[in-house]
């Protein structure tokens, strides 16, 4: 990987959550770094700490300690205006629900923040509506979320949090809602996002393991801390559609007591993506 293809470096990143006097060490000195032109996808089990770190790199909060270099300069540092300045600047978020108004149609959910911040140019405009195309729903522009299936609403989503031309795409379980088909169209669309603007980056925190399938490179983390990195070349190695027990092993501690620790939270990992699966099911057969 050349260097200048390096976008966000994480150093020995640190955040301690407080709850009254319990304290809760969401990152633990936790370090990696993304680059451009790549999707990174992160996995881990429930409360490892995925959504803190998208939280921190978005500027949504802040460390206790550590850096979060994005081109060169350490958000962390930044004041409470920088922040905001960069995280309109140069981040999309793109989350599981998908956040889209119910009594605007597509368009002008895409477009409302622009209006708002005063940026919606005429350019802006025409960009817009290429991003409908590159979404596929140039067409059901002017329907509200409501006459748009799953897929169909998080395809604007896509599209709305690349309305301000982001350097950085932040996405928190973004087909955590979806059927298995839209599911496809929509990891479809995110990989075809990056490849048609490779000055981008992407970031997916997920409990899917059928995402690895669009990520140049998957990072694993467990209480805090990245346990595995996966590679290009090993993920293309891995044809099958889920983390097998062989691929566990392969970063499990020696240690019999680690071990049994880290069987353990690979067993709540699976509970969790099994109990989401009833939940979407069930929710599917008794809509309310
Ligand atoms: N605002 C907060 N206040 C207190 N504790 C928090 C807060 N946000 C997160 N935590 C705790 O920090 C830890 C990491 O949480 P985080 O949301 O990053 O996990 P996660 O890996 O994204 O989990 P999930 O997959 O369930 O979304 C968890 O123990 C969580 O309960």
């Amino acid at each position: 990987m050349e260097m200048n293809n390096t976008k966000i470096v994480i150093d020995d990143s640190i955040k301690i959550y407080k709850r009254g006097s319990i304290e809760v060490v969401a990152l633990r000195g936790l370090s990696c770094t993304f680059h451009k032109g790549e999707i990174a996808v992160i996995m881990g089990p429930s409360g490892c700490g995925k959504t803190t770190l998208l939280n921190m790199i978005g500027g949504l909060d802040r460390l206790n300690s550590g850096k979060i270099i994005v081109d060169g300069q350490d958000i962390a540092q930044f004041t409470d205006k920088e922040v905001e300045k960069y995280r309109r600047a140069k981040i999309g978020f793109v989350f599981q629900f998908m956040n889209l108004i119910p009594e605007l149609n597509a368009v002008e959910n895409i477009t409302l923040p622009l209006e708002l911040s005063g940026t919606l140019t005429k350019e802006r405009k025409e960009f817009i509506q290429e991003l409908l195309k590159i979404v596929g729903l140039e067409d059901r522009q002017n329907h509200r979320p409501d006459e748009l299936s799953g897929g169909e609403q998080q395809r604007i989503s896509i599209a709305a949090a690349l309305a301000n031309d982001p350097e950085i795409i932040l996405c928190d379980e973004p087909t955590g809602e979806l059927d298995s088909l839209s599911k496809k169209v929509v990891m479809d669309l995110l990989r075809s996002v990056i490849e048609k603007f490779p000055e981008k980056t992407m970031i997916i925190v997920s409990h899917d393991p059928e995402l690895k399938a669009i990520a140049d490179q998957m990072f694993y983390i467990r209480d805090g801390n990245i346990s595995h990195t996966f590679t290009k070349s090993e993920l293309q190695a891995k044809q099958q559609a889920t983390l097998t027990p062989g691929d566990v092993q392969t970063y499990m501690p020696s240690n019999p007591d680690e071990t049994n620790k880290a069987i353990l939270t690979e067993l709540r990992h699976i509970d969790h993506f099994v109990k989401d699966k009833i939940n979407s099911i069930e929710k599917k057969m008794h809509p309310v």
